[in-house]
């Protein structure tokens, strides 16, 4: 299947500015009454700060451009003003609380389903994607989110509202002078309308580059130990430029986008001005019109055009937010395809696992697993051995079910391995992977992770079971035993440390299967005899499957497998699975 979420988004059909931006609402649906008191608080604000104007000019006109003046008069329309000023206040401020509110929320929620979804994606949607990528859209792409929706919704339908409001007066004080003072807004409307794909473009862009720029960033921080023993900073160096450069051009050119209707929008709002100015001073000339009007109307022009000036901006940032759940929602599209299928019947069988004419490539371009057939039985030791690139670590991975086969079954105690629910098949199975994984946190969760059956023990009961199990002396290897602080990016523990814990971690689940991989690579002779024991030592009925390089940890198995050139080989004795590494055919 395919995960690439690069490669998905360029090949999505495009989707119109409106059927995103119903998306984008459908996002904070649930907070219905929250945004319904958000509108009407901005209702409130703009109404008021829209009437302040026509009470401006009216106060003019009435106690101002008039035979007898009357101050007392243009007090009570202050006081009046005053009051309203006051309410608008509150109102926006109310409106500010709730929709950061939401804004947040969302973001939180968003963060959670996000974070969901890849705990349920298989290993080859983490095969396909880089970690940076992924990382910049939970953390960039969601914020980008948050930010319209907590600062710019509003704004945006408030300034709507604002506009609605000055264009009415406009036409219904003086419909020939509001429609003149109307006319540069038009063109502004068809510039936006033409230029906003190209605009989402950019912005997409950018958030790509973003992307790419922090997937480069983690891959040589993670790595910084290989750069600068090699010396390879300049390959580093010169990639990250590369990415950096990418990205500067990519914001350059977002910014240029964003920013261009500044400008366009500026010059329209000013022959606005300048129409209401010539036309309206020609309207009082003819005496159709008056002074004290002019001056509301100079500013519900204003009204007009400021609101539609800070629209540039909020499209900008709803053009982002819309690039930004483009890239989120590809995520949140996406679906396992190891999903668990209905099982069929269940067939009597002595073995343990079976693998019945399985084919596998990663990708079309090479079959790594050619019409392979085996069982394994139930309280046997079977090794994998082969070259290097051989398929040993493919072949464990089908046993574990990282992946799906391509053609052909795996058979779990008889029945298809896919009809198992994952906590039940990953009971059943432990598998020590090569590279083992720790987090930050003490031996003792690492021991735990993924194990409920002993999280409530004290460290004495917990040293018990450990004791039961065999493992003591593993456990006696960490100075401070179960608490041995343990860090993730494995400074301060050894390699070979970090596969005692993955070996204790695996043994304590009490596995019907267990596969290691290369597990005791490095591992010094005296402790590979205490782990070649605590196997022996095993439950009889445990099944287990080495992959080794190190020939004396694959001496005692029962069957010895070989693996290469997309063959699984039963190798017969040890002496003629030697015979076919030294002489066999090695990968091409
Ligand atoms: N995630 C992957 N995507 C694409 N190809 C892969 C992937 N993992 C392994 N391969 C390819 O599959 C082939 C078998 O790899 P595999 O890791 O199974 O070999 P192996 O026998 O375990 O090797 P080693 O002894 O070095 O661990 C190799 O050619 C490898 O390049």
């Amino acid at each position: 299947m395919k995960y690439n979420l690069n490669e998905l988004q360029a090949n999505a059909p495009k989707s119109s500015t409106w059927s995103s931006l119903g998306k984008l609402l459908q996002l904070i649906s649930h907070e219905r009454k929250n945004l319904w008191m958000a509108l009407i608080a901005i209702l409130v604000n703009s109404g008021l700060n829209l009437y302040a104007w026509y009470l401006i000019g009216k106060t003019i006109d009435k106690y101002i451009f008039t035979a007898h003046k009357d101050y007392h008069g243009v007090l009570v329309s202050c006081g009046i003003l005053l009051a309203m000023y006051a309410v608008a206040f509150f109102s926006s401020y109310f409106q500010t609380i709730l929709m950061g509110g939401v804004g947040q929320r969302m973001l939180f929620t968003l963060r959670n389903a996000i974070f969901n979804k890849l705990q349920i994606l298989p290993v080859g949607f983490f095969n396909q994607n880089k970690a940076g990528d992924l990382i910049s859209r939970i953390n960039n792409d969601t914020d980008k989110l948050n930010q319209f929706f907590s600062q710019s919704l509003m704004q945006f339908i408030g300034s709507i509202v604002t506009m609605l409001g000055a264009g009415i007066f406009l036409l219904s004080v003086k419909l020939t002078l509001g429609a003149a003072t109307l006319v540069p807004a038009a063109v502004i409307l068809a510039f936006t309308m033409l230029t906003s794909p190209w605009v989402k473009r950019k912005n997409a862009k950018n958030l790509k580059s973003v992307g790419g720029l922090s997937a480069e960033i983690q891959e040589s921080l993670n790595n910084f130990k290989v750069i600068i023993a090699f010396n390879r900073r300049d390959y580093f160096r010169k990639r990250f430029a590369e990415a950096n450069n990418d990205n500067y051009q990519t914001a350059i050119g977002a910014g240029i986008a964003n920013n261009s209707f500044v400008p366009v929008y500026g010059l329209f709002s000013s022959m606005a001005q300048l129409v209401v100015f010539a036309y309206g001073i020609y309207l009082i000339s003819i005496k159709q019109f008056e002074a004290g009007l002019l001056i509301s109307y100079f500013s519900y022009a204003n009204q007009f055009y400021n609101p539609l000036r800070q629209l540039a901006a909020l499209w900008t940032s709803f053009q982002t937010a819309m690039a930004a759940w483009d890239r989120i929602s590809h995520i949140l599209a996406l679906e396992t395809d190891l999903v668990t299928v209905k099982s069929g019947v269940t067939e009597p069988s002595s073995s343990l696992l079976e693998f019945r004419n399985v084919h596998f490539s990663y990708d079309e371009s090479r079959e790594i697993l050619h019409n392979i057939s085996f069982k394994l039985e139930k309280g046997k030791t079977y090794a994998l051995v082969g070259p290097t690139g051989g398929g040993k670590t493919t072949t464990a991975s089908l046993i574990a079910r990282l992946y799906d086969t391509n053609k052909g079954t795996v058979l779990l105690d008889g029945k298809d391995i896919r009809s198992y629910e994952p906590l039940e098949r990953t009971q059943k199975i432990g598998f020590i992977l090569q590279e083992p994984f720790l987090f930050t946190g003490t031996v003792r969760e690492n021991i735990l992770y993924g194990n409920e059956l002993y999280v409530n023990h004290t460290s004495e009961q917990l040293e018990q079971v450990i004791l039961d199990a065999n493992l003591g002396s593993l456990l006696a290897i960490f100075e401070q035993g179960l608490d041995t602080k343990v860090l993730s990016n494995s400074d301060g523990i050894s390699l070979g440390q970090k596969q005692l814990i993955a070996f204790m971690r695996a043994v304590l689940r009490n596995p019907e299967l267990l596969i290691l991989d290369e597990a005791t690579a490095n591992i010094d002779t005296i402790t590979e005899k205490l782990l070649s024991d605590i196997l022996n030592n095993l439950p009889a009925t445990t099944t287990r499957v080495i992959i080794a390089h190190r020939l004396n940890t694959i001496e005692n198995a029962d069957e010895i497998y070989f693996v290469n050139s997309g063959e699984v080989i039963l190798a017969g004795s040890f002496d003629h699975a030697m015979e076919m590494l030294l002489h066999g055919k090695r990968v091409s």
